[in-house]
């Protein structure tokens, strides 16, 4: 059987618009489960990056609960909740949010500094980390503004493993990608996958939605539907019309 690393339990959260509450996610009881690739879709405003910062961490919910394996992560402080993320969770975005004066290298050195002193072996696990995304040592010392965007973005996945997160979060990753990055990037989401990495990915892209193994799709703040894909194979073109008949089916 498989085991929970996130669980939520009536998960809600409500945001105050000019007065206005807006009830965004609704009583949702959710699983994320080790070594999966869960992705979350739905249309615009469904909620799917609230969830997933609520998941991560990155914000707390207004009612129900969270659970890391038997944690209940939704009512830490926030500084212990800032100690839970940076432990726990890593974060690829749409925008890679490099720091322009450092080298790629400096870059993810200092987010691992955050959680370890021992320098020699977080350089040795970051060249690591680069050469499993196809980052060659000529880039290491470059700056993000020398790079693709494609490259940057795999230097920000390097970031965000650098740590061991138990789970990757990622939203919309390949969003600012050409189509070659972005294929370039899913196969590095797919490899750490493999080789174990859970994670949980918000996305509208159908090409990064069949990489996941697990499709939760989001209305209106609430699971409609989930979808079983199995683990990711490039040749195998039933895949596709499994997922486009689920987001028929979800309306999408
Ligand atoms: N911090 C916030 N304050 C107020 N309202 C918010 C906040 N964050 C999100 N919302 C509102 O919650 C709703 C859901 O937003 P969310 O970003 O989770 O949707 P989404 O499904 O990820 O949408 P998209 O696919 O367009 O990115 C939206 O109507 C949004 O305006």
């Amino acid at each position: 059987m498989q085991k929970a690393v996130l669980t939520t339990n009536k998960l809600s959260k409500t945001f105050s618009n000019k007065g206005l509450q807006q009830h965004v996610l609704k009583n949702l009881d959710l699983m994320i489960y080790e070594g999966d690739f869960t992705v979350i879709m739905g249309s615009s405003g469904a909620g799917k990056s609230t969830l997933l910062y609520a998941l991560s961490g990155m914000d707390k919910p207004t009612l129900g609960e969270i659970r890391f394996h038997d944690q209940e992560i939704s009512r830490l402080s926030n500084d212990n909740l800032a100690v839970f993320r940076r432990k726990n969770c890593g974060f690829v975005f749409q925008q890679i949010y490099l720091l322009d004066n450092m080298s790629l290298l400096d870059n993810v050195l200092a987010s691992g500094l955050l959680l370890t002193n021992n320098k020699k072996e977080l350089a040795e696990r970051t060249k690591k980390l680069f050469l499993a995304v196809g980052l060659t040592e000529s880039l290491w010392n470059k700056f993000p503004s020398q790079l693709s965007g494609g490259e940057a973005q795999r230097a920000g996945i390097v970031r965000a493993l650098v740590n061991n997160p138990a789970v990757l979060f990622a939203d919309e990753p390949t969003g600012a990608l050409n189509s070659t990055s972005g294929i370039a990037v899913l196969n590095v989401l797919t490899d750490v996958n493999k080789k174990g990495q859970s994670i949980v990915m918000v996305t509208h892209d159908l090409k990064s939605a069949l990489r996941g193994n697990r499709i939760i799709y989001l209305k209106d703040g609430a699971i409609c539907g989930e979808c079983i894909l199995g683990s990711y194979l490039e040749e195998d073109t039933k895949r596709a019309e499994i997922l486009h008949s689920f987001l028929n089916e979800m309306g999408w």
